[in-house]
């Protein structure tokens, strides 16, 4: 008892689902509500044990409650996992439930899409709860969030390419970017028709490095596919981790031969200590939180009635956070990770008692659906 305390040490609530009709085994994480409501996407995975899937939600709704104030939204850091194979497991009724468990929160609790989820799957949620984002526009959504979270990685490689090199321009230079899902193909486009001068690609799926070697001719860029964990040694001024958590660790990082690390997934560095050794190593950090919250932006916006416009502006936003994170690691010897840290804990301290627990509902200013 005392050791499951201390593993979910700095979280305020976490939650069990288990429905053996539908087969639904779910964890819902709540980290902290004291910007607002938690808000974080679903994902859903077939881990080897209940011990893994706790570990990936209480990392992973810890990074929400960061991001959340990265992003100056008033939400707080949420995440829930649903243990299975996306591909055999899911069942419209299994999602109901999961929505049943959700809807038990009241309000406390906003979710869509992850890894391993669609916005298709949660329309089956949504006939059981409101507190679901994400879903498409024919349903009240905002529809596909990665769009708004690939313009951020965007913000985010033109901040540091001025970092680097005094200028924003993405022209010139050479990317490798590992995954090209939803969000990485995006990336990849955006770099190719911003005059990109090599892109080195890798992912598990052929189908979607096809995708990218067509566009490459088309665009004429140079698009070099490597194998796994290639990616991690080829010279290139940026690396764009686009895929799983965990991958910047002591051997990755040793490989490196990049000048900065700027990407969508969540969660790359392995420990927090990882931070410091890219330091070290003189690569350049863009703390993942920061980079990839266009998404988050978009499904907390969708809250208040969605906005393409408003979604953009505030997604830029990213731009100028970034450059202030590296300014402040700068000039207090810093890891970027720990001046963005800072930034966030300073800015939740500040609006706690503003947003305080389980107090959203008496907000005037925004009407969250409740
Ligand atoms: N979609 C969004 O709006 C947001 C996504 N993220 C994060 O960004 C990352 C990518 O998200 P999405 O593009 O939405 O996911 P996705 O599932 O659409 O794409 C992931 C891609 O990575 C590839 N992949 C998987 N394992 C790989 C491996 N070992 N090596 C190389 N490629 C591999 C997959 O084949 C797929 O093409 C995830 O970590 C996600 O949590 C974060 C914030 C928002
Ligand atoms: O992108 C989303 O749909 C929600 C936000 C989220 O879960 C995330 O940023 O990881």
């Amino acid at each position: 008892m005392v050791q499951m305390f201390e593993k979910i040490r700095g979280h305020e609530q976490v939650v069990f689902c288990n429905d053996e009709e539908t087969g639904l085994k779910a964890i819902i994480a709540i980290h902290n509500t004291s910007l607002g409501p938690a808000l974080g996407g679903c994902r859903m995975q077939p881990y080897a044990s209940v011990d893994d899937a706790l570990e990936d939600v209480l990392r992973l709704s810890r990074g929400m409650t960061y991001k959340c104030a990265a992003a100056d939204v008033d939400f707080g850091g949420g995440k829930a996992v649903i243990i299975g194979d996306p591909e055999k497991d899911k069942s419209p009724e299994l999602l109901r439930s999961f929505g049943q468990f959700v809807e038990s929160l009241n309000g406390r609790f906003y979710t869509g899409t992850d890894m391993g989820t669609t916005p298709e799957d949660f329309i089956h949620a949504l006939k059981e709860t409101n507190c679901i984002v994400g879903v498409d526009e024919v349903y009240g959504g905002s529809g596909d969030s990665s769009v708004p979270t690939a313009q951020g990685v965007i913000y985010g490689l033109q901040a540091t390419n001025r970092e680097l090199y005094g200028s924003d321009e993405l022209v010139g230079k050479s990317y490798a970017i590992q995954g090209l899902g939803k969000v990485g193909a995006k990336v990849a486009e955006q770099l190719m028709l911003a005059g990109a001068k090599k892109i080195f690609v890798t992912d598990i799926n052929p189908l979607a490095i096809d995708d990218v070697q067509t566009l490459g001719k088309r665009l004429n860029v140079d698009v070099e596919v490597v194998e796994g964990e290639e990616i991690y040694s080829v010279e290139a001024d940026i690396f764009i981790p686009c895929a799983m958590g965990g991958i910047l660790h002591d051997t990755s990082i040793d490989q490196l031969k990049v000048k900065a690390v700027v990407g969508s997934a969540n969660n790359q560095l392995l420990h927090e200590e990882h931070g410091r050794m890219l330091k070290d190593r003189g690569i350049l950090y863009a703390p993942d939180y920061i980079v990839n919250a266009g998404g988050l932006i978009q499904v907390a916006d969708e809250l208040y009635e969605p906005n393409k416009e408003r979604v953009l502006r505030q997604t830029k936003a990213i731009y100028n956070s970034l450059l202030n994170v590296y300014l402040k690691a700068e000039e207090s010897g810093l890891t970027t990770v720990e001046a963005s840290n800072y930034f966030c804990e300073q800015r939740m301290r500040s609006r706690a008692k503003r947003n305080s627990f389980f107090s959203h509902m008496k907000r005037p200013k925004w009407a969250v659906r409740v």
